[in-house]
């Protein structure tokens, strides 16, 4: 017998009891720098293809609930539960030690504190000037966003085809979908017509400011979301070149490119701290570099809630350091009177505009240029993105123009 087959929809103390073993699970790799929470709940189900759909839903629900509450990574999976108990408290009743369920509720037991962030980020949260709104916010559930590939689609079609898909405002290719329009399903996601992308990632995008027949780095490419985007906007005229240390992440970008009839993209595989050596034929060549660093992702909270519990001073220092260090190796690729974009999904100024500021000091005569999209708040040398202000993941942009 198996503990949800026959119980689907039926068996909550069971989902519970499943809800703490992936919580112990998540809070575990979270301490030893293991794998997501989606990638942990996903081979979980995997294992247990016996676990219906409305268990998984609800499951689901469940873990996410707990991690959303609890600032600081907690004690256990149960200290964890006990801590949503306290704020749903209907799920006490399922602490009845049946079979497949937790045991009861001990008088002394351990609850992990509710709280948003883990109380060593408090601090460099209020001097970036985020307020417990904003806060609050990084933890509400993402919306689903799609940009409209316009190389090959027009986005009042793809509207069309996607019932509740209503325009995102000031981004003409971007549109917000419900959030169960499965829309990676849809023949039009298949034919490359359309991008799984927040609202910010395409705000960042445009943010560059390529255009057609320009000659432009994307330095740190990953799967390419950002290199599609410059290509459309670039008309699939010029050329990217798209690079990242992730041999796996960067393989992924040529097929994407292909299903998106994006022609202008090769990529380049380089070496941790050999960048500049292997992009020396680059050397002041790019109309723009586009650096689209590795951050603390402080940022996309909504959608990874639970890399509050990964992250620690020592991992924000080593980020900090890489993206001085890429901005550096960035500036020499930009031909004069070319521009470096620095972005950031993170809320933290270290990472955004004191990293832009940082980088302006160390490089005289090199000017942040004002950005103006219809979104987004003027922050230091750039711009910013929230999720309270804009409906966006968090970002920070700063263009800056080589003399
Ligand atoms: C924020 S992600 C990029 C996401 C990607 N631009 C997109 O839009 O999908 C940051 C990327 O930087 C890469 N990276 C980290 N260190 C790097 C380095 N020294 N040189 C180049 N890329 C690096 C990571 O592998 C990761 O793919």
């Amino acid at each position: 017998m198996h503990p949800f087959g026959e119980f689907d929809g039926v068996n909550p103390a069971a989902r519970l009891q499943a809800a703490i073993d992936l919580l112990d699970k998540i809070i575990a790799a979270a301490r030893d720098q293991g794998g997501s929470a989606d990638t942990i709940i996903a081979r979980w189900f995997g294992e247990r293809r016996y676990a219906g759909s409305k268990d998984r839903r609800a499951i689901r629900a469940l873990v996410y609930d707990a991690i959303r509450m609890l600032g600081e990574r907690p004690e256990s999976g149960r200290a964890a539960m006990l801590a949503l108990v306290r704020r749903q408290p209907e799920l006490a009743a399922l602490f009845d030690g049946s079979p497949y369920g937790p045991t009861s509720i001990a008088p002394d037991e351990p609850v992990a504190a509710a709280g948003v962030l883990p109380a060593w980020l408090a601090e460099a949260f209020a001097l970036s000037g985020l307020d417990a709104d904003e806060q609050a916010a990084l933890l509400e559930r993402a919306p689903l966003d799609i940009r409209v590939n316009t190389l090959k689609a027009d986005p009042a079609a793809i509207q069309a085809e996607i019932p509740g898909a209503v325009p995102l405002p000031c981004l003409s290719a971007g549109l917000r979908v419900p959030s169960d329009a499965a829309v990676e399903q849809l023949p039009a996601y298949k034919e490359g017509r359309l991008e799984v992308q927040d609202a910010g990632s395409q705000f960042v995008s445009l943010a560059a400011g390529v255009e057609r027949g320009q000659h432009v780095i994307d330095l740190c490419a990953g799967g390419g979301g950002k290199t599609l985007a410059l290509a459309a906007a670039m008309a699939n005229h010029g050329s990217i070149l798209a690079c990242d240390i992730d041999r796996p992440r960067l393989s992924r970008l040529m097929p994407r490119a292909e299903r998106a009839g994006v022609s202008i993209a090769e990529t380049r595989l380089l070496n941790p701290n050999q960048e500049a050596a292997m992009l020396a034929d680059q050397a002041g060549r790019a109309d723009a570099v586009l650096i689209d660093a590795p951050c603390s992702g402080t940022g996309t909270w909504r959608r990874n809630p639970e890399a509050r519990w990964r992250l620690t001073p020592q991992r924000l220092d080593r980020y900090v350091a890489t993206q001085a260090a890429l901005l550096d190796i960035g500036a020499d690729l930009v031909r004069p009177g070319g521009v470096l974009v620095h972005v950031v999904c993170s809320l933290l100024d270290a990472e955004g505009a004191g990293q832009a500021q940082a980088f302006l000091d160390r490089h005289p005569g090199w000017s942040a240029q004002p950005l103006s999209l219809g979104a987004g708040t003027p922050h230091g040398p750039g711009l910013r993105f929230t999720p309270l202000a804009d409906s966006t993941d968090g970002f920070f942009v700063a263009r800056m123009r080589r003399p």
